[in-house]
């Protein structure tokens, strides 16, 4: 079976690493990169996932696929959500616990939300995963962004605990690639 050529185009080499591991385990799909840090709109994750897709697509001038993770905390009504990078970069890990010390909730959602564009000009399709889980004081190495924050209702893990196999069976991003492999699998074969 001849693979699909899939060109992510990301800035981020976690995220390329993770989508490698998890898309090219089964046979199907080649992934290939293209590093660009596109400018992202301040809105909804949908709109800013699709804004992010359609700029990438006119950046490589083909089909494309883009990604985009939000951290959600429930006492904050959804915030940071499409802003953590930011969030991160200015408060770091053990800031970004202490945003919730007045609150009792500690409810968290990773959210990933891929977007696939079949070229320029063309409106992404968008493939949202999400994993449950808490805000905690920093545990495990400092492998990847809020990893060590975020603790996973599946196994009482944060993802900085977990091996990469164990994060790439329980994750967001996981879960969102489940759905834009079904579309891919459907294109190809219609
Ligand atoms: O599984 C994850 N576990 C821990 N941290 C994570 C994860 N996934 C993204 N992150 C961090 C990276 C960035 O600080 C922010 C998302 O921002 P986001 O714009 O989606 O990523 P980015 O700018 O690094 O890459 P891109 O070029 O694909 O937009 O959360
Ligand atoms: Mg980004």
């Amino acid at each position: 079976m001849s693979s699909q050529r899939l060109v992510f185009v990301t800035g981020n080499k976690n995220k390329l690493r993770e989508v490698k591991a998890i898309l090219e385990s089964a046979p199907g799909f080649t992934i290939e990169s293209q590093s660009f840090d596109i400018p992202e709109l301040q809105g909804t994750t949908q709109e800013v996932s699709r804004a992010k897709c359609r700029q990438a697509a006119e950046l490589i001038g083909g089909p494309c696929i883009t990604e985009d993770t939000a951290l959600c905390f429930k006492a904050l009504d959804d915030l940071p959500g499409p802003y953590i990078k930011d969030f991160l970069t200015k408060l770091g890990n053990e800031g970004l616990f202490k945003l919730l010390s007045g609150f009792e909730d500690k409810g968290a959602t990773a959210l990933c939300t891929f977007a696939y564009s079949a070229g320029p000009g063309t409106e992404p399709i968008l493939f949202e995963g999400r994993t449950e889980g808490r805000i905690v004081p920093p545990r495990g190495p400092p492998n990847f962004g809020w990893n060590p924050i975020f603790e996973a209702e599946d196994n009482g893990k944060t993802f900085a605990e977990m091996s990469e196999d164990e994060k790439n069976a329980i994750s967001h991003r996981y879960r969102a690639l489940v759905k834009l492999r079904a579309h891919l699998e459907g294109l190809s074969h219609s």
